[in-house]
Formats: C-alpha cells, sequence, structure tokens
C-alpha cells in the first residue's frame, strides 16, 4: 500500500475542558486535491493549526509521508515539506512584491532574515524568486510595494510565499476569501497551477471553487469528519445535505 502524503489518526483537540476535535481519520494520498469543508465553528482551522504544528494535539497522530510530526513547531514541520497559507495574509507590504518571494525563497534556504552569504546563493535565490512570479502571474509587479497590489494580487502573492520552499504539501486556508467573480476564478486557476505536482489540501467556503477543484472532499461537523468522498458522493450524501440543511451543497 502506497503511504499517504498526509494522515491523521485518531486526532483529537481540546480546550480546557471543550474537545474541539474529535477523533478525526483523514489520509490524503500524495498528488490529491483534497478539501475540507463544514459550517461555522466545525474545527477546520482548529485542524490545520494542528497540522502546521501551531497546536499541539491531545491526542492522535499525525503523518508526513508515514512519519509523525504531531506537536512538532511549524518550522520543522515546514522543513519536511510542508506549507500553509493563513487567512490573514503574510505579506510584509512595505517590501517590494520581489523582496517577499525573494524572502521566503532564501528563509526556505535555511537563511533566517533574508541575509545571504555568497553570491551563488543569491543567484539561486534571485532565479527561484523569478520562477515563482511567473507561476503566480506577478512578474510585471515585481517592483512594487506589496502593500499598493490588489486584494487578489495579494493572495496570490501569498501562494507564492507558500511555495517559495519548494514544499509538495500544501495547506490553503480560505484561498478565495473576499474575493469577486472574477478574482475567485483566477485564483483558481492559479491554485490548480501549484497544485500539479503537490498534495493540496485546502479549507474554503465556495461550494463552486470546492467542486471545481477538489478530487476529494472531506466534511467536518462538530469536530468530526462525517464523509470524505469524491464530489460527486458527497453531494449525494445524505448526513452532508442534513449538516448543511439551509445552506447551499449542490
Ligand atoms: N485557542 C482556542 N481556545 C478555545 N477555543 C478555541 C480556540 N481555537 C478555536 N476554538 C474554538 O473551536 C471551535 C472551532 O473553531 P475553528 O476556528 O477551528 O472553526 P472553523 O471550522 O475553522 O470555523 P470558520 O469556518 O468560522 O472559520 C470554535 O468554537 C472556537 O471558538
Amino acid at each position: 500500500m502506497t503511504i499517504p502524503a498526509l494522515e491523521l489518526s485518531g486526532l483529537r483537540k481540546s480546550f480546557g475542558s471543550i474537545e474541539i476535535i474529535r477523533g478525526v481519520d483523514l489520509a490524503v494520498p500524495a498528488g490529491e486535491r483534497h478539501a475540507i469543508i463544514g459550517p461555522n465553528g466545525a474545527g477546520k482551522s482548529t485542524l490545520f493549526h494542528l497540522v502546521s504544528g501551531h497546536y499541539h494535539p491531545s491526542e492522535g497522530s499525525i503523518r508526513l509521508r508515514g512519519e509523525e510530526i504531531g506537536g512538532q513547531p511549524p518550522h520543522l514541520i515546514n522543513r519536511r515539506g510542508l506549507s500553509r497559507s493563513f487567512q490573514v495574509t503574510n505579506v510584509f507590504p512595505q517590501l517590494s512584491v520581489w523582496e517577499n518571494v525573494r524572502c521566503a525563497t532564501l528563509w526556505a534556504m535555511g537563511y533566517k532574515y533574508c541575509f545571504w552569504r555568497n553570491v551563488e546563493t543569491l543567484d539561486d535565490a534571485s532565479r527561484r524568486t523569478e520562477e515563482i512570479l511567473t507561476e503566480i502571474n506577478l512578474m510585471d509587479r515585481w517592483n512594487m510595494p506589496a502593500g499598493v497590489l490588489t486584494y487578489a494580487e495579494q493572495r496570490a502573492l501569498e501562494i507564492g510565499l507558500t511555495i517559495a520552499g519548494d514544499a509538495d504539501i500544501l495547506l490553503l486556508d480560505e484561498p478565495t476569501a473576499g474575493m469577486s467573480h472574477v478574482e475567485t476564478e483566477r485564483v483558481v486557476s492559479l491554485i490548480r497551477k501549484v497544485s500539479e505536482n503537490r498534495t493540496l489540501v485546502m479549507i474554503e467556503h465556495d461550494m463552486s471553487v470546492v467542486f471545481d477543484l477538489a478530487d476529494r472532499i472531506s466534511v467536518l461537523v462538530y469536530g468530526e469528519v462525517i464523509a470524505s468522498d469524491t464530489p460527486e458522493r458527497i453531494k449525494a450524501n445524505k448526513a452532508v445535505q442534513q449538516a448543511y440543511l439551509g445552506t447551499e451543497v449542490a
């Protein structure tokens, strides 16, 4: 059997006496585009915080390509190839688009404060920066301060920072939140492109984005995965329809 890119088993997280994640089992094969959906407060962000190392599991295991990472600090998990974007952007507004990506690239190469030691590193980082800016369609904005980009461009830049370290597992937290229809379409095609040779796990509220992008969808309700299946089967699933009563799944 092939080892999943990401595997959660019996994962639990409590805050005080309140259990928010209540025994999640989930396996995401390498190369899959996986969406996590669920009503507000279901625990989706908490689940991401656990996987990215920002929260310590109360119980259970989190495996990255078969190796346990539960409770490890975020930077170590990141070094192992898992990169996460946040709902609140990580972009430095005063730095240029180029500098933002180059910092992330240098940081991923092990240079903590955007310093570089030799020309070779600088060349590598510059090459990688250019590749990323081309991939996220922001090369023509390279010298602008990131703060003056449109919201959608900043989210694209955020995706660029997420892929700067060559991570092969990406966690995207509501990548289309707050976007117009046209902006959403652009970001969806960007996500499709950057996830081509990677594993993608994404939290998303926009059902058209979810059904458009995801190979498989997991539905989280009150800290439990009530269904994990193909988009078609999720649409037809009675328990899912019930959990979404009053909201639109199909
Ligand atoms: N650090 C914390 N301490 C106490 N409770 C927390 C903490 N973090 C999250 N919670 C609670 O856990 C529950 C799940 O929150 P979470 O943000 O994970 O849900 P979500 O599914 O991402 O919601 P949304 O779709 O609204 O972003 C909420 O009731 C929240 O108040």
